[in-house]
């Protein structure tokens, strides 16, 4: 049985709209203090703290006894050191906050011209996403921005958000600011936003019109083998492409893969735009996030498309913060995935030295 999540539906979007609004005007105005690196040498920027300012602040508003998962805190920001990053990031989100409304978009979410918060408003809305997540209830995941590394080069990133019911995602909100609106067309408009409730589909609309447009369904088309292609990492440190070059072989794939950063992969991949998502492990023990696969997953899935890890097992959202001990994903259509994932286990059978 489908929920309805009409009304998580429409605020989760107006939320990852205004935060890809937020970010693309940052990235044009980004100096190189704005960007910190934090304690697993991954960089962070005032985009990324801003940005889950802002959707904090309206899930508070409109859901507020939802616990939030989100990727960032506000402790660095609370330090003397900070400051200076602080009143820049409370200055990005207030003005994000404070913006007209457009259609779609209501008042008493937090948003429009008289809504603009305090300092430690903003700080304690960044803290509401330290959440430790777990296997029953309600709960939101917010990566405010996926792929910082490439956001910063000017690539693909995207802003994500998923609810998740008792360990299952029900809603999905992928925010792609430089993602092309037409795969077949990559010199085209850019700008989507693609969003799935379980049960009901998996959807395009612009990012720069959601509410108004009519939503495109996108599905996993069913693609001749001569025509796959991996989404992969750009990242060498973020999963093994070398394991990917032996799987491709194995599968007979010819083209080239396709690198891109964040779930903008999955978003590819829900619409036809490839064929295979692969992430095998690199070996240093680093734990996935679910921020980082729950709204991708749900949305390849209500394209039509199965999502596991390379035993063949559903991703456990109900561990915590983390997947837990990390198999890696595969994604692919109904049709396609078991062949990827027997191709997987052979590689590793066959080359435990890449597995
Ligand atoms: N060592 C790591 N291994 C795997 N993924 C990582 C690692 N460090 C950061 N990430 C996260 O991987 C994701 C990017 O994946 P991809 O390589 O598919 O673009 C991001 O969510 C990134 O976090 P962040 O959200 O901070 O950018
Ligand atoms: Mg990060
Ligand atoms: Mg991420
Ligand atoms: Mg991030």
């Amino acid at each position: 049985m489908s929920l309805n999540l009409a009304a998580e539906k429409q605020v989760a979007i107006a939320a990852v709209r205004r935060a890809c609004v937020l970010t693309s005007s940052v990235f044009n105005k980004l100096v190189k203090n704005e960007t910190v690196t934090k304690d697993d040498k991954s960089p962070v920027t005032v985009g990324d703290y801003s940005a889950q300012a802002v959707v904090n602040t309206i899930l508070s508003r409109t859901f507020p006894d939802d616990p939030i998962v989100g990727e960032e805190d506000a402790t660095d920001l609370r330090q003397e050191s900070g400051f200076a990053l602080r009143d820049r990031i409370i200055q990005l989100a207030n003005e994000c906050i404070t913006g007209e409304l457009v259609p779609g978009e209501k008042e008493e979410w937090g948003l429009g011209p008289n809504q603009s918060q305090s300092v430690d408003e903003l700080l304690d809305a960044i803290d509401r996403g330290n959440y430790d997540g777990g296997s029953t209830g309600r709960m939101w995941t917010l990566d405010p921005i996926d792929g910082t590394k490439g956001f910063l080069r000017g690539e693909q990133y995207a802003v994500c958000l998923a609810l998740i019911i008792n360990a299952r995602v029900e809603l999905g909100v992928i925010g792609c600011p430089n993602l092309p609106v037409n795969g077949a067309n990559p010199s085209g408009p850019r700008g989507c936003i693609f969003y799935a409730v379980r049960g009901q589909g998996a959807f395009q609309v612009p990012l720069a019109d959601p509410f108004t447009t009519t939503p495109t369904r996108v599905s996993i088309p069913v693609l001749p083998g001569d025509q796959l292609n991996l989404l992969e990492s750009v990242e060498k440190a973020h999963a093994k492409l070398s394991f990917n070059e032996l799987v491709a072989r194995e599968l007979g794939v010819t083209r080239a893969p396709t690198r891109m950063d964040s779930q903008a992969k999955y978003c590819a991949l829900a619409r036809g735009d490839g064929g295979v998502y692969l992430r095998i492990p690199t070996g240093t023990g680093y734990k996935e996030k679910i921020w980082d696969h729950a709204p991708g997953s749900v949305l390849v899935e209500e394209a039509g498309g199965i999502i596991t890890d390379s035993r063949g097992q559903p991703l456990n959202f109900g561990l915590g913060r983390t997947l837990g001990e990390n198999y890696g994903v595969i994604g692919a259509g109904k049709d396609v995935h078991p062949r990827v994932l027997a191709a997987v286990q052979k590689v590793q059978r066959e080359s435990p030295e890449e597995a």
